[in-house]
């Protein structure tokens, strides 16, 4: 089994909002370094691009980074305890509320509000762990209402799930040039809040079952690219001490670390 740091092995970020989330994917599986960042897109992004930074610091840079833990899913297609892996990871409300309606910051003229996986690599995970594919809805506020829901479906048709944090992970792994994946599993139905229904155990034994599964496909090293479109993974050879500000559930001791 290929560990963290590996030769062999893709070194993989997992960036979780909450440390009961976290201990779920490394005890599915512990060659990935987890990492909990905090609930939201912008703990999620500072957290994200200070681990990227600090890793190619240590010259030992990751290989792609996972936005991963329990959301809400769209019911009736992805119910509660079912999987779910981003074909796009979308920021659902970063924009204007306008007299025409709700304009993303591209329709404003600001830049992205998705960020999109390697398509294959979407195809394998889901294939491994059973998941629905579609986008993924960042949302900075928790989807609370039918209309909310209804609204949301109707500007992301096909989307599987929304959550909190997988835009501010994408954003930081985009400008690192690393790779990102969202994959969820599904506490509650995205709609009119009832939050004793959330089933979080379930959810959490759902995201163990799923990095188990999953965990030797991320980690595997993919095949070789042509030079200059290396995703970003860039030798160096500096040295220096493992930084993280964050909570980490990592293979690799950090005393091992070089
Ligand atoms: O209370 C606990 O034991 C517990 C354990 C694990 C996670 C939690 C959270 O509350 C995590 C918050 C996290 O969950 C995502 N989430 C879940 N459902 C939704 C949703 O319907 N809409 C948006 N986000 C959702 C979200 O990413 C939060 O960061 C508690």
């Amino acid at each position: 089994m290929p560990r963290a740091g590996d030769p062999d092995g893709r070194r993989v970020l997992v960036v979780t909002a909450v440390e009961a989330e976290r201990d779920a994917v490394a005890a599915g599986w512990p060659a990935v370094t987890a990492v909990a960042a905090g609930v939201g897109p912008a703990a999620a992004a500072a957290v994200t691009a200070a681990e990227l930074t600090a890793a190619l610091a240590r010259g030992r840079p990751y290989g792609l980074v996972v936005s991963a833990g329990i959301g809400g899913g769209f019911a009736p297609d992805v119910p509660v305890g079912a999987t779910a892996v981003a074909t796009a990871l979308i920021a659902a409300d970063l924009g204007a509320v306008t007299a025409d309606g709700f304009a993303d910051v591209t329709a404003l003229g600001f830049g992205a509000v998705s960020h999109e996986p390697p398509p294959e690599l979407v195809r394998e995970v889901a294939a491994l762990t059973g998941a629905h594919t579609g986008p993924i809805l960042t949302v900075s506020t928790v989807t609370g209402t039918a209309a909310r829901a209804a609204e949301l479906t109707a500007r992301h048709p096909g989307a599987v799930a929304e959550a909190m944090e997988g835009f501010g992970v994408a954003e930081a792994a985009t400008r690192a040039g690393v790779p990102v994946l969202e994959v969820r599993t599904v506490s509650n139905a995205v709609g009119p809040r009832d939050r004793a229904a959330w089933r979080i155990p379930d959810a959490l034994r759902a995201l163990t079952a799923a990095f188990r599964a999953a965990g030797p496909a991320l980690t595997a090293q993919p095949p070789a690219r042509p030079a200059g479109t290396d995703g970003g993974v860039h030798d160096t050879d500096a040295t220096g001490p493992p930084v993280t500000g964050a909570r980490t559930a990592d293979a690799t001791p950090p005393e091992e670390a070089p």
